[in-house]
């Protein structure tokens, strides 16, 4: 895990705000040195989930009595639990709160010297054109001007950051389904927006300065381009880890298609059940490729 920092080298000891975290804590090198995947999610519930899922379906021994211990308690910001090699640690919403836990979790990742690093967005998302449910793997992030970029006002002054996402993970995850699936898993571009409304062409939000036509115009446009859904932390992903030598998915279950609403209206149950989805699919990946480093 490379950072692009050479402040961080002549630092004695780094202190990790959001996570509640220093290099200076005991066992800190011990408890991340063994990471081989970070998975995260937008909130701290499904992040729970996912290591609950983990601690059940990948073969690690564990003390009888053994509970999920949430690594981040020192603060109320960010929830992280650690199951084997595996660290599930939740970003909050949009490129912001996104950014900020994965500028931490990478200088973690790098002063504890963890090698070969693979991370996932495993999320929720607005489908384009495409049967609410379907689970979306990130070709390429674009942001709301469909550029493939990132860009980021730094020192007064707009800056791109450039974005690539792991085309053989992506690969190998496209081929994680299972025929008795109930759903489908397709590759595509993912939008990730500024903001859950306007930004994502919504006609509901408290602003809303364009017509019905203007927003089905943009979305067939995005369609037009390959962009098969839209959610809010994708970019991040794709630049922060790109430059950091991490390979990274992003893997979005569609809540639903906006071409026909914008307001997310199927029940708690198949929400829940629908958010299962990209978990299962990361899951059946980090099986597989557990088995082969055995
Ligand atoms: O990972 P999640 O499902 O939390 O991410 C999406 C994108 C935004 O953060 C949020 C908007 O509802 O959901
Ligand atoms: O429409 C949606 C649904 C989930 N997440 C988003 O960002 N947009």
């Amino acid at each position: 895990v490379q950072v692009r920092n050479d402040f961080l080298r002549d630092q004695k000891a780094d202190t990790f705000h959001h996570l509640g975290l220093s290099t200076k804590m005991k066992h800190f090198n011990e408890t991340f040195s063994d990471l081989k995947y970070v998975c995260f999610s937008g909130s701290q519930g499904r992040v729970y989930n996912m290591a609950d899922r983990l601690l059940n379906e990948l073969n690690i021994s564990k003390p009888i009595g053994f509970q999920l211990a949430n690594i981040c308690k020192n603060t109320d910001r960010y929830v992280m639990y650690k199951v084997g090699p595996v660290l599930c640690v939740n970003h909050g919403i949009g490129i912001s709160s996104s950014s900020v836990v994965l500028n931490e979790i990478i200088k973690v990742l790098y002063y504890s010297n963890a090698t070969d690093v693979s991370m996932f967005r495993i999320g929720t998302s607005g489908g384009i054109g495409i049967s609410a449910g379907t689970v979306v793997i990130t070709s390429v992030a674009v942001d709301g001007l469909l550029r493939p970029f990132l860009e980021v006002p730094i020192l007064g002054e707009l800056v791109k950051i450039p974005s690539s996402l792991s085309v053989s993970q992506n690969e190998k995850l496209l081929k994680c389904g299972d025929p008795s699936d109930d759903f489908q898993i397709i590759p595509g571009k993912t939008m990730c927006s500024w903001d859950f409304y306007e930004g994502q062409a919504r006609l509901d939000g408290a602003r809303c300065e364009f017509n019905m036509e203007k927003k089905q115009a943009f979305l067939k446009k995005a369609y037009d381009d390959g962009v098969r859904n839209v959610e809010m932390e994708s970019l991040t992903f794709a630049t922060m880890c790109c430059q950091a030598g991490i390979s990274a998915s992003v893997i979005c279950v569609t809540l639903l298609n906006r071409f026909e609403t914008d307001q997310i209206t199927v029940s708690e149950d198949c929400l829940r059940e629908w958010a299962h989805r990209p978990m299962t699919v990361v899951i059946r990946h980090i099986r597989s490729q557990l088995c082969k480093r055995e």
